[in-house]
């Protein structure tokens, strides 16, 4: 943390990612004045300025109070806008980029695409973090390319690790896999939550009581998983009680492929980071 001491922190785009970004940097002690939100957003920018983040509007046309103000004074630049208006939207202050560190969130956007985006602007380190960053519970892929100093790779780690965990990956094709394994992944736990949610409803509990039954076990079982020496499996069947109700459920799942359909998923997530690769890619 004592690398982001005093910098400046600017985030392109201030949605769902830069604000989870953002409330782990908070949440660290990082001084709200320290960080500034461009982001077309009037209500985006009217909740960040009552947590006393600065927040400038990239469509205003002053000197005061539009992206190239954001980027200018800078030591890093969190571009955190969907990969699909990145060209557009980094076109408005490329120019003025000159030292800042720039760390790239966007999905399947390239080192290489979106240095061109930023007429050969090379200081640039990906991450692929994700939404749980909010709460200092993220988990973070890194990756920059062996041209970038160690201060700056030591200065991006620093700034995601704000956030939770960071790894970094050594080529820039596994931040694919870390999509799928962890940026979009907390929709999947959702997505368990809620379907687990329903039928325990259907089971007969009321639905506040399923949650919090459902919403604590998952909690449980990722601080067991983490905490203990034991992997996974290991684990699963010291809850899998021989002829018991567990194995029941468990081999219902077999039955039903759940590891296939969670391989099948990760690849279509995987699939999707490399199209959006080559479409952004000239
Ligand atoms: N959400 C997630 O879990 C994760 C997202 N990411 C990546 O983070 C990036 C942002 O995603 P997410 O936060 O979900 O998207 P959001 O749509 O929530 O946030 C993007 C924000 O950028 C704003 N924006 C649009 N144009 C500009 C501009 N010219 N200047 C500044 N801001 C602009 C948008 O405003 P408006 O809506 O008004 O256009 C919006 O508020 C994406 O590249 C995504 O791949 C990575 C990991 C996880
Ligand atoms: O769904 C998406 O494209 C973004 C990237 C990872 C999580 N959300």
């Amino acid at each position: 943390m004592a690398e982001l001491k005093g910098k400046k922190i600017s985030f392109i785009g201030g949605g769902n990612m830069a604000q989870a970004l953002i409330s782990g940097l908070i949440g660290r002690g990082i001084n709200p004045s320290n960080i500034t939100v461009a982001d077309p957003s009037e209500a985006i920018r009217d909740q960040l300025k009552q947590r006393k983040i600065n927040a400038v509007d990239p469509t205003a046309n002053t000197e005061t109070d539009n992206s190239q103000v954001a980027v200018k004074g800078a030591d890093v630049v969190v571009l955190a806008v969907k990969p699909q208006v990145m060209r557009q939207v980094v076109s408005d202050f490329a120019e003025v980029l000159d030292r800042q560190l720039v760390i790239s969130v966007a999905a399947g956007l390239s080192t290489e695409s979106l240095s061109k985006m930023l007429g050969g602007y090379k200081n640039i380190v990906r991450a692929m973090p994700n939404t749980p960053a909010m709460i200092q519970k993220g988990a973070t892929g890194l990756y920059a390319a062996d041209y970038i100093t160690e201060a700056d790779k030591t200065l991006a780690a620093s700034l995601m690790s704000a956030s939770g965990l960071v790894s970094w990956v050594e080529k820039e094709e596994q931040l694919h896999a870390v999509t799928a394994v962890s940026g979009s992944a907390p929709a999947y736990f959702f997505y368990m939550l809620e379907s687990m949610i329903d039928a325990a409803v259907e089971q007969g509990l009321d639905s506040k009581q399923a949650a919090a039954l459902a919403m604590q076990t998952a909690l449980g079982a990722a601080q067991m998983a983490i905490t203990s020496e034991e992997a996974p499996a290991e684990l699963r069947r010291k809850v899998t009680s021989p002829n018991g109700t567990t194995q029941a459920a468990i081999e219902s799942l077999q039955q039903d492929n759940f590891a296939q359909v969670m391989k099948k998923a990760m690849q279509a997530c995987y699939t999707r980071s490399e199209e959006i690769s080559n479409e952004l890619a000239d």
